[in-house]
C-alpha cells in the first residue's frame, strides 16, 4: 500500500436509502417521532446497501505504546496498555463486559505493546492477535516522527487484515483503541489537521491537571512546531500528520476505517482518539465520511473540535472518556432499536391505523 492507498469508498446507496426512507413513512407513527432512530435505520441502509441492520457487530481494539509517555504527559504509567490487554482477554475490562452483555465478538490486535503480557486462553473474554507491526521501532513524537513510512504502511495493512479477518455477514464493526499517552498523539493530530493551538486541544486524558496538563500542552507544542517545520510535513497532507505525531494503534484504525467503509460494514467510532483517526482518513479521502457513524462525545477536551470539522452528530454524550470502544458499545442498543422498529413495526395499511389526510382529501 503506497502513501496514497487507492482506496475506492462506495457511495451511499440511493435507492436503499429511499426504500428506507419510505418504509418509515408507512410504519404507525406519526412521521418522523422516531428521530434519531429513523435516520439511524436510514443511514445504516445507505452504508449497507439493503435493508439496515446492526448485527452481526464486532468490536476491534488496536493496542500500542508511545514513547512520548518519557514526558509524563499521562496519569497512568506504560505499563497499563500490556496489563489492559491481558484484562481484554481475561474479561475483565469494561469493553470485554458490554460485549459479553450485547453479545458482541471482542477482538484485540496489538500493534505495538511495548511490555510483555501474560497470554491467557480460553477465557471467555478477548480474541487476541499480535501483529508483526508491534516489533517496529516508533519514535517519542516530541522530537522525531512516530512512525517511519514503512512502519506506517504496516500499521495501516494491519488495520485492514484485521478487517478482512472478520465474518463475511458483519454489518457493523465498533472500532476502539488501548494506548497510554494516546491522547497526546490524538491532540497533535487534531492540532495539526485543524490549525487550532495546543491549549484547544489537549485534555486530561485518563486525569492529568496542574503541571502535568500543561507539561502536556508543550508537549504537543513541539511536536506540532516540529511536524510543521520538517520538509513535506504540511498540516494538509494527513498520511504524514499520522506518520509525524500519530501512531501504530492510530494508523491501524485508518487502515481498519478504510477497509470496513469498502466493504460496506457500517463504522461506529468511539472517542478522541477514532475519531482523530476518523478525521485523518476523512481528509486523506472525502468519500470515506458517509460510511461513519458517530457513538459519543467524549470528555476529552479536543473531541467537540474533530465533531464539529466532520459535521458529525453523536449519538450519546455520556460524560465518558474511556477509549476501548466501552462508548461504541453504549451506544450499539440505539442502533439494534432502530433496526427492530424498521423491520419489525406495523404499518398503518397493515394494522389498519388511519394515517393522516393527504394533502388536497377532504
Ligand atoms: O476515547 C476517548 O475519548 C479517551 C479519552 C481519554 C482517555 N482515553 C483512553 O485513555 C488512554 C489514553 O489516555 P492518556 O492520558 O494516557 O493519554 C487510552 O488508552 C485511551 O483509550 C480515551
Ligand atoms: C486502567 C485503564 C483502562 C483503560 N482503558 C482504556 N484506557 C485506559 C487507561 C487506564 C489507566
Amino acid at each position: 500500500m503506497a502513501l496514497s492507498p487507492h482506496w475506492v469508498f462506495p457511495e451511499l446507496d440511493a435507492s436503499a436509502v429511499g426504500a428506507a426512507r419510505a418504509r418509515q413513512d408507512t410504519l404507525t407513527k406519526p412521521r418522523g417521532s422516531l428521530g434519531v432512530l429513523e435516520d439511524l435505520a436510514v443511514a445504516l441502509a445507505g452504508i449497507q446497501g439493503g435493508p439496515p441492520a446492526s448485527r452481526p457487530a464486532a468490536a476491534v481494539l488496536f493496542a500500542a505504546d508511545h514513547p512520548v509517555v518519557r514526558h509524563g504527559v499521562s496519569a497512568y504509567p506504560p505499563e497499563v496498555t500490556a496489563a489492559m490487554v491481558a484484562n481484554f482477554v481475561r474479561g475483565g475490562a469494561a469493553a470485554s463486559v458490554l460485549c459479553r452483555n450485547l453479545g458482541v465478538e471482542l477482538r484485540v490486535v496489538d500493534v505495538g505493546v511495548a511490555h510483555p503480557y501474560e497470554r491467557v486462553d480460553g477465557g471467555d473474554g478477548a480474541r487476541l492477535r499480535r501483529d508483526p507491526v508491534a516489533d517496529d521501532p516508533m519514535g517519542d513524537l516530541r522530537i522525531e516522527d512516530a512512525l517511519s513510512e514503512a512502519v506506517y504502511e504496516r500499521a495501516l495493512r494491519a488495520g485492514a487484515a484485521e478487517i478482512d479477518a472478520l465474518g463475511g455477514d458483519t454489518r457493523v464493526v465498533l472500532l476502539g483503541d488501548m494506548g497510554i499517552g494516546n491522547t497526546t498523539a490524538a491532540a497533535a493530530m487534531t492540532a495539526l489537521l485543524l490549525g487550532l493551538a495546543p491549549e484547544d486541544v489537549v485534555g486530561a486524558g485518563t486525569g492529568v491537571s496542574g503541571d502535568a496538563l500543561s507539561r502536556k500542552v508543550e508537549v504537543v507544542r513541539d511536536a506540532t512546531r516540529r511536524a510543521q517545520g520538517a520538509s513535506g510535513v504540511q498540516r494538509t497532507d494527513p498520511h504524514r500528520v499520522v506518520q509525524a505525531v500519530g501512531g501504530k494503534e492510530i494508523a491501524a484504525l485508518v487502515g481498519a476505517m478504510a477497509r470496513a467503509i469498502e466493504r460496506r460494514i457500517a463504522v461506529l467510532v468511539d472517542g478522541f482518539i477514532v475519531s482523530a483517526a476518523a478525521l485523518a482518513l476523512v481528509r486523506m479521502c472525502a468519500g470515506a465520511r458517509s460510511g461513519m457513524l458517530f457513538a459519543h462525545r467524549s470528555a476529552e477536551r479536543g473531541h467537540a473540535h474533530v465533531l464539529a470539522a466532520l459535521d458529525a452528530r453523536p449519538l450519546l454524550d455520556l460524560g465518558m472518556r474511556l477509549g476501548e470502544a466501552s462508548a461504541a458499545l453504549a451506544a450499539l442498543p440505539l442502533l439494534d432499536a432502530a433496526c427492530a422498529l424498521h423491520a419489525g413495526m406495523a404499518t398503518f395499511a397493515s394494522a389498519s391505523v388511519p394515517d393522516r389526510a393527504r394533502p388536497g382529501t377532504p
